[in-house]
């Protein structure tokens, strides 16, 4: 064999997955449960949270002592944040106690516009891009599909998919959906998952996003170059720019079952509303979670977050409309 001059670089990289999907589909949850294998396993995680919002309230849930967290909250990392990313990562991999990094995305990330950042080679020397893992609301998804190119490219672009939500659908809509996602992605894998839980298991998922990640990457610099692709235009339905995310300090105390009401309420074109608040009659602090069909107002039990801030996402907000809905929540 001729020894060629051009040696192959034996790089010691960490490797990093990417979360993204829908808003409300579990991202999080996910997250928690990865967060969760890992410190089994005897590992630390680097966590990126990136939010719509300019406030995060995912972080705020995820921080934990002695957990490594970074936190994009100044727009969408595949448009208005998409210059923070890169460092971010690097930053993250340079951390000695780091074994792997977990990116979210926030839930309106277009996972083809991240491309072009992940595929940088700036960042070969310091990590290794191990697939993109797409979660999808099993319960949604085909509504949401039918209103957003967004959502279905969310799952067009992903190397894995985690059908999440199972438990909210019967076993026969499930292998519907499945047909779905196969006729959108025919090449990646399908996890059917509960509470973010794939039912083959994390390392499972991870492995798999791992090796077809890498495997990917060629592939990737191809598939951007044929995306017709310009940062905040994401098309029809999805375009950030008609997206408005209204943050409101929330350092209040509300009736539970009135704030509930309202969330129940909301008009359809609010898409996404979390947050944390005071509840009458209880000390602890709560966190509420609402998309369309889904609210919960529970205690939070983790620790005091440091901001007690709602935010609601949507198309053409009304935002008078809300804080006073707000207000009228408020005890005396
Ligand atoms: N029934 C059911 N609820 C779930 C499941 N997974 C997540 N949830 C709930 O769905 C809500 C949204 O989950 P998140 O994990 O916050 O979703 P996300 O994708 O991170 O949301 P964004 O950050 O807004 O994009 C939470 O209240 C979860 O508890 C599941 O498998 N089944």
């Amino acid at each position: 064999m001729i020894d060629s001059p051009v040696k192959e670089t034996k790089l010691n990289r960490k490797p990093a997955y990417v979360l993204v999907g829908f808003l409300g589909s579990g991202k999080t949850t996910l997250l928690g449960k990865l967060i969760g294998w890992c410190l089994e396993n005897g590992m630390t995680p680097g966590l990126i949270v990136n939010e719509f919002g300019a406030v995060s309230i995912d972080g705020e849930m995820m921080r934990q002592e002695g957990m490594m967290l970074s936190e994009l909250s100044n727009g969408c990392i595949c448009c208005t944040a998409e210059g923070d990313l890169i460092p971010a990562l690097i930053q993250m991999s340079i951390h000695p106690k780091v074994d792997l990094i977990i990116l979210e995305a926030s839930g309106l990330a277009d996972p083809a516009d991240m491309l072009d950042e992940l595929t940088d080679p700036a960042l070969w020397e310091a990590v290794e891009v191990g697939g993109i893992i797409s979660v999808v609301d099993a319960l949604r998804f085909d509504d949401l599909a039918e209103k957003t190119r967004l959502a279905q490219r969310q799952v067009e672009y992903a190397d894995v998919l985690v059908m999440n939500k199972c438990d909210l659908v019967t076993e026969a809509d499930a292998l519907t959906l499945k047909e779905q996602l196969i006729g959108f992605n025919p090449k990646a894998q399908i996890f059917p998952a509960q509470q973010g839980l794939p039912e083959a298991g994390i390392e499972a998922l991870l492995d798999l996003a791992r090796s077809v990640g890498a495997g990917n990457a060629a592939k990737k610099e191809h598939t951007h170059h044929q995306h017709d692709h310009s940062h905040n235009h994401h098309g029809e339905a999805d375009a950030h720019m008609s997206l408005h995310t209204l943050d409101f300090d929330m350092d209040l105390r509300l009736n539970k079952d009135a704030f509930e009401q309202f969330l129940k309420n909301l008009p359809s074109n609010v898409y996404r509303a979390k947050g944390f608040l005071w509840v009458e009659g209880d000390e602890r602090p709560h966190v509420f979670q609402q998309m369309p069909g889904y609210v919960r107002v529970l205690p939070f039990q983790r620790h005091r977050p440091s901001l007690m801030r709602g935010v609601f996402i949507g198309q053409n907000l009304d935002k008078a409309w809300i804080l006073e809905q707000i207000e009228a929540c408020i005890v005396a």
